[in-house]
């Protein structure tokens, strides 16, 4: 479809959704309307089968909560023309809607800033009319857990606490490559895997010109978890989400937006209420280290040795096509998680976790100055608090093996006065705010600690 007939689409809709329970595929019907026709879309979600067929009851909420992954996956397909009408395919409680809308607003809100498309910030679903019927209360809460694996640091943290603690936990991922996989082995634990197909129809649009960005992929992994959860009879799903994944980027037109949004404490508030009120579930989502900074992450890794060969949290390597094969050692994300986890460990280490010294690159300083805030706003990535990244720096300052790091030496000169004291009276090591973790699992992260 050419691209001027896209921009004109001035509907999104959702036509319809099914689910084979012989084989766990279920498909996601999308279409984009316009004066000059349509363009439909249909993503598959293969969800992994459990040993014995679901009971009646287990069906009816797994159905429940794929309602809404169907609206919450169609963010893929709506931001390629970003029409003004969000028609919902059917009626949803007050929760869901919430959801719903802001996972298109906020959601896309780095994707509106980029491509200057303000109305997004704005959208509001049109809800057919009608009322939803309860749903059975389904409480999982005592079962084993579902821990989300992404490859990276995080979740390796999450496991290897859950796992102490004596939770038992279940690795789960979407669409596994081939780093997660080894770290599910390195793990020595069981996992299950979800595939994901997005429509092929999407990349030869983006080829064509489409509207492209950003979107928030991680409530669409989370409800693809919780979905297998449901499936096969286990607790609650745990991410690896932390504190520093609330806060904006910056602020456009009066609405922050947020790189990372889908993976803050305002969307896992969003995606739990959502999935009491529509799916009846009474624990089915949380992160276990949503009151910890990227820092304190990071120096809790330094404590587990047994992912060094594995470990990978660059998006370079996570990419659908034309993927790294680990760390680039050349974006923002690979520049932050060094220099949060070389205060806590030997540089011989970190340089065989990374392939490489970032600290003695000094083609990384313009970025390092980003990360320090000494130029430029946060980036749009997966990278912790300016704070955060002062601290870090004032911790290698005083290491004897890596004060004179070419890279360390000059960002030390570059960071103002102001920033080191912040950094002085920092709270990053002291667990806070908001969160939702479960009181019986509170003593997790204390294992492991
Ligand atoms: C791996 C990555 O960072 N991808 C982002 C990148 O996409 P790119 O075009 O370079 O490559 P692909 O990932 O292969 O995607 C090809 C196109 O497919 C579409 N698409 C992909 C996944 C999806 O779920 N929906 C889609 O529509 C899209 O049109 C792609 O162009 O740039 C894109 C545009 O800015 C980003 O949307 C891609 O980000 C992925 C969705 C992704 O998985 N990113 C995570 C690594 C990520 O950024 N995680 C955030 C959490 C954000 C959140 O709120 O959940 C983080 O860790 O901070
Ligand atoms: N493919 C995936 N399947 C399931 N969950 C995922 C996947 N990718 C990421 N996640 C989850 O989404 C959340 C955010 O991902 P993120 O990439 O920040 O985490 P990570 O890979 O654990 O650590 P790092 O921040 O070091 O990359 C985490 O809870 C992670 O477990």
């Amino acid at each position: 479809m050419p691209n001027e007939q896209l921009r004109r689409m001035d509907a999104f809709t959702f036509p319809s959704y099914s689910i084979d329970l012989s084989t766990g595929e279920a498909l996601f019907d999308y279409a984009l309307t316009g004066p000059d026709g349509e363009q439909r879309f249909t993503e598959v979600i293969s969800l992994p089968l459990p040993a014995e067929p679901p009971s009646d009851e287990t069906v009816a909420t797994l159905e429940r909560v794929l309602e809404l992954l169907h609206v919450v996956a169609g963010v893929s397909y709506y931001k390629a023309a970003a029409p003004h009408r969000l028609v919902l395919p059917t009626p949803l409680g007050a929760d869901a809607v919430e959801l719903v809308t802001a996972v298109y607003t906020k959601g896309l809100a780095e994707y509106a800033y980029r491509n200057r498309l303000p109305h997004v910030l704005d959208l509001r679903p049109e809800v057919p009319a009608g009322e939803v019927a309860p749903p059975r209360t389904y409480d999982n809460s005592d079962r084993r857990p579902l821990s989300a694996v992404g490859g990276g640091k995080d979740s390796i943290v999450s496991l290897e606490a859950l796992r102490r603690a004596g939770f038992d936990p279940v690795p789960f991922s979407v669409n596994p490559n081939h780093v997660i996989v080894s770290v599910n082995q390195a793990a020595d634990l069981t996992p299950l895997a979800a595939r994901r197909r997005i429509d092929p129809v999407l990349f030869d649009l983006n080829a064509a010109g489409a509207l492209n960005g950003h979107i928030p992929v991680t409530a669409i992994n989370s409800l693809i978890a919780v979905a297998t959860a449901v499936l096969h009879g286990l607790g609650p799903v745990v991410m690896s989400n932390e504190r520093s994944a609330s806060d904006p980027n910056l602020v456009w037109k009066g609405h922050e937006i947020n790189h990372q949004w889908s993976k803050g404490v305002e969307a896992e508030g969003l995606l739990r209420a959502a999935l009491a009120e529509h799916a009846g579930l009474t624990e089915p989502y949380f992160s276990l280290l949503r009151s910890l900074s990227e820092l304190h992450i990071a120096r809790l890794f330094a404590e587990i040795d047994r992912y060094d060969d594995v470990v990978t949290s660059c998006n370079a390597a996570f990419k659908l096509r034309d993927a790294s094969e680990r760390w680039c050692r050349d974006c923002p994300k690979c520049r932050f998680v060094y220099l949060a986890m070389a205060p806590f460990m030997p540089r011989e280490r970190i340089t065989h976790i990374f392939g490489g010294d970032m600290l003695a690159d000094e083609s990384q300083i313009p970025g390092y100055r980003e990360l320090l805030g000494v130029d430029g706003h946060k980036p749009f990535e997966c990278v912790g608090e300016v704070e955060e990244s002062v601290v870090a720096l004032s911790l290698l300052a005083e290491q004897a093996q890596w004060r004179d790091a070419p890279v360390v030496r000059a960002l030390v000169e570059a960071v103002p006065d102001t920033a080191w004291s912040a950094a002085a009276t920092s709270d990053v090591f002291t667990p806070g705010g908001p969160n939702f973790v479960p009181a019986a699992y509170a003593k997790a992260l204390t294992a492991l600690a």
